[in-house]
C-alpha cells in the first residue's frame, strides 16, 4: 500500500466522521428559535395569521381555545412540530402569501398567542423557526399528556420531563379561564360510589350535576372558568381558591401546600400571572422544537 492511499483513506475517513456529525446534527436540529426569522422570507406572516385567527373568532368562539390546547398538545407530543395537526387553523391564508416558507407549527405558536390576545390576555412575541416533524402517531397522544385526575407529583414530573418548572406548570393551567370540557373528564367527581368529592365546592357540584347527569349526551361540555368563560383573565385561580376547579388536577394546586402559595398569589395578582404565563408560553413553544434542515416545512394539502 502506498502513502497516497494510506492519506486518501484517512481523508475519507475524516469526511466520514464530518458528513455523520453533520447528519448527527441536522436531525437533532437544536437550533435556537428566533422572534424574527421569517423577516425576510414571509414578513408579513404574523399579520396574515392574527387575520386569520380573528376571521375564525368571529364565525366561531370555539376555535380560540381549540387553538390554545392544540399548541399545548402539539409541544408535549414529538415537541412543538405540528404532529398533532391534520389541518392548520390558518394555513391557507399564510400559503397564499407565502408558499413552502412558513411551517405549520408556527403557525400554530403564533395563532396559540393570537388566542390568548383576542380574549383579552397578555401579548408576547413569538419565537420561530420551527419546522414540521414527520411523525404523527396517534398511540402517542395519550400517555404524553396529563390526566385530569392526575395529582401534584404527576403534573409536576410530567411537565419537568419537558423542561418546565411547576411554577410553569401553574400559570399554563390557567389557560383554563377560557374553553369547555366534556362531562366524562369529571365526571367521576360527581358520581363516585363515597358521592360527591368533597374538596368541591356543594353548590358548584349540584350545578354541574344538573349539566352533566348519570347517562349524559357525551357532547355535552361546561365552561372550564364557571366566572369568565370566554375572557383570558386570573379568574381561573380565585375559583380554584372557592373550590371551583373543574378537574381534580385543577384543584390539587390549590390545596397541596407546595403549590398553594403560587394559586394565591395568581389570585391577587393579574399583571404577575400574566408575567408568569408569558414566560412559561415561551418555555412550551421550546420544547423539543425542529430546526435547521430537521423535519419539512409541511403543505396544508
Ligand atoms: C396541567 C395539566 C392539564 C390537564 C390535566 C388538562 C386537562 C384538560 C382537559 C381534561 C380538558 C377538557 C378536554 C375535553 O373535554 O375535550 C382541557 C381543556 C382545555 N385545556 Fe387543559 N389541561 C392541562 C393543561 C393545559 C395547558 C398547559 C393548556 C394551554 C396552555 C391547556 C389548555 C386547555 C384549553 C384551552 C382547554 C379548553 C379546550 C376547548 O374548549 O376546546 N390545558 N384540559
Ligand atoms: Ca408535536
Ligand atoms: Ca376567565
Amino acid at each position: 500500500m502506498e502513502f497516497g492511499d494510506v492519506w486518501r483513506r484517512r481523508r475519507i475517513g475524516w469526511l466520514l466522521v464530518l458528513i455523520i456529525s453533520m447528519g448527527i446534527f441536522a436531525r437533532k436540529g437544536e437550533g435556537q428559535l428566533v422572534e424574527n426569522f421569517y423577516k425576510s422570507t414571509c414578513p408579513n406572516v404574523e399579520q396574515i395569521v392574527r387575520q386569520a385567527v380573528q376571521n375564525k373568532f368571529s364565525q366561531t368562539t370555539i376555535t380560540i381555545p381549540a387553538t390554545l390546547i392544540l399548541f399545548f398538545h402539539d409541544c408535549f407530543v414529538e415537541g412543538c412540530d405540528a404532529s398533532v395537526m391534520i389541518s392548520s387553523p390558518s394555513g391557507d391564508a399564510v400559503e397564499a402569501a407565502c408558499l413552502d416558507r412558513v411551517s405549520c407549527a408556527d403557525i400554530l405558536a403564533l395563532a396559540a398567542r393570537d388566542a390568548v390576545v383576542l380574549t383579552g390576555g397578555p401579548n408576547f412575541n413569538v419565537e420561530l423557526g420551527r419546522r414540521d416533524g414527520l411523525i404523527s402517531k396517534a398511540s402517542s397522544v395519550d400517555r404524553n399528556l396529563p390526566s385530569p385526575n392526575f395529582d401534584l407529583n404527576a403534573l409536576t414530573s410530567m411537565f419537568a420531563r419537558h423542561g418546565l418548572s411547576q411554577t410553569n406548570m401553574i400559570a399554563l393551567s390557567g389557560a383554563h379561564t377560557i374553553g369547555a370540557s366534556h362531562c366524562n373528564c369529571f365526571f367521576d367527581r360527581l358520581f363516585s360510589t363515597s358521592g360527591v368529592d368533597p374538596s368541591l365546592n356543594p353548590a358548584y357540584a349540584e350545578q354541574l350535576k344538573q349539566v352533566c347527569p348519570r347517562n349524559v349526551d357525551p357532547s355535552v361540555v361546561v365552561k372550564l372558568d364557571p366566572t369568565t368563560p370566554n375572557t383570558f383573565d386570573n379568574l381561573y385561580y380565585r375559583n380554584l381558591m372557592n373550590r371551583k376547579g373543574l378537574f381534580r388536577s385543577n384543584e390539587v394546586l390549590f390545596t397541596s401546600s407546595a403549590s398553594k402559595g403560587t394559586v394565591v398569589g395568581f389570585a391577587n395578582n393579574e399583571r404577575q400571572f400574566n408575567t408568569t404565563f408569558v414566560e412559561a408560553m415561551q418555555k412550551l413553544g421550546r420544547v423539543g422544537v425542529k430546526t435547521g434542515r430537521a423535519g419539512e416545512i409541511r403543505r396544508d394539502w
